[in-house]
């Protein structure tokens, strides 16, 4: 008998332009949220677009409420959620990069309000996706959450962030190369449950950012247009499959323990694109793909060494060797890749 049950929850409105910023409170007017929002947003993406947005709903003649996170934890997600019962709010917009729209998606998701997601950095394929990413002591919790009602994505605001936060996000995105190797890899020999419609999505996603990465370049708001778009498909990838897994994988795990020994250094994408060389060595060999995924990372800037995170190389050989321990999800790690045997991957692919 087939028993098989699948739910995919998607975002209603994403909306990607220029000046859509100005447009936030008539995408949530096409939603079914009403009432007073909370936002919840962090230092620089306040200054840069949360109070427009606050001054939009003013001028609408509604106060919503507003909160500052500076740490992505559960302590905050705690914090967010003590906001929306205090200020009664209805729904929440999350204004930031991944960490407010992390703590906005999960404080939506553990107070069953609506979600409304506005990215101001184009550096994490957080923006759409159905997954809230938080570390805990030595461990890391990706959990399920509601993706958001709607997404408002202004280009004009991508553009003029910092460029290593685009950087970061194509980096992201071509991480999903190694994270779908780790994927097929575990549904052979762990049975992992494994979406072809998913995996296909993030690789293709990542193939296509790659073969436009010309055009990916500074202050352009095409450039911004391009990686969102990659960023918001990456996001319904892990939609579809239900978990991180087609845009999280080996590269993760390690990205995840730099967090952890070297919190702050360097930013998610751009770890995870540096990690990425490492596992897909691991996984095709010295004559395998890693020279692609090395020379893709810097078509577009982004570092592929670990001085360029500005990571002491013991650290991130520390991060490889214990990668694993981070979460119960099966890799080319494995149960562990020996001292001895990081110290060649690195050397092999001049990551140190
Ligand atoms: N849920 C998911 O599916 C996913 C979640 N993630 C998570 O997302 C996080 C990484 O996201 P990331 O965006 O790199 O991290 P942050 O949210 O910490 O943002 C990085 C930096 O960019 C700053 N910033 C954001 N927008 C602007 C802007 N427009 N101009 C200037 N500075 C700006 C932030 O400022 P400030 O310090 O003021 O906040 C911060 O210093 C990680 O926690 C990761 O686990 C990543 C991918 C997927
Ligand atoms: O960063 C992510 C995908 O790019 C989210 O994955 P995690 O589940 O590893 O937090
Ligand atoms: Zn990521």
């Amino acid at each position: 008998m087939f028993t098989k049950t699948s739910w995919i929850k998607l975002p209603r409105n994403v909306v990607v332009g220029h000046d859509v910023l100005g447009e936030v409170r008539d995408v949530v007017a096409d939603t079914h949220l009403r009432g007073r929002p909370l936002v919840v947003t962090s230092p620089t993406p306040h200054e840069v677009a949360a109070a427009d947005i606050v001054a939009q709903y003013e001028a609408g003649g509604t106060d919503p409420a507003i909160v500052e996170v500076d740490t992505a934890s559960f302590d905050a997600v705690e914090r967010v959620i003590d906001a929306a019962e205090a200020s009664d709010a209805a729904y929440l917009i999350g204004v930031g990069g991944g960490k407010a729209i992390d703590i906005a998606k999960m404080a939506s998701d553990r107070c069953d309000l609506g979600f409304v997601s506005v990215p101001t950095a184009a550096s994490h394929d957080g923006i759409v996706s159905g997954r809230g990413s938080v570390p805990e002591g030595d461990t890391r919790h990706s959990v399920a959450a509601d993706p958001p009602v709607a997404v408002v994505a202004d280009t004009g605001v991508l553009a003029d962030a910092p460029w290593e936060l685009t950087t970061a996000g194509c980096a992201d995105i071509i991480s999903n190369y190694t994270a779908v190797k780790d994927w097929r890899l575990a549904n052979r020999l762990k049975n992992v449950e494994y979406s072809e419609y998913a995996a296909a999505l993030a690789e293709m996603t990542a193939e296509l950012l790659v073969e436009s990465a010309d055009s990916v370049r500074p202050g352009l708001e095409e450039a911004a247009w391009m990686v969102v778009k990659a960023l918001v498909s990456s996001g319904v990838a892990m939609s579809i499959a239900g978990s991180s897994r087609p845009a999280s994988g080996a590269e993760h795990l390690v990205s995840h323990q730099l967090d952890r020994i070297a919190p702050g250094k360097a930013l998610h994408g751009h770890q995870v694109g540096v990690a990425a060389i490492v596992t897909e060595y691991l996984h095709s060999g010295e004559r395998g793909d890693w020279r692609a995924v090395r020379d893709a990372l810097d078509a577009i800037d982004a570092p592929t060494t670990a001085a360029g995170l500005g990571i002491d190389d013991e650290l991130l050989l520390e991060a490889l060797t214990t990668a694993h321990e981070i979460r119960d999800r099966y890799t080319i790690l494995g149960n562990g890749l020996s001292e001895a045997a990081a110290r060649e991957a690195v050397a092999k692919t001049g990551v140190i």
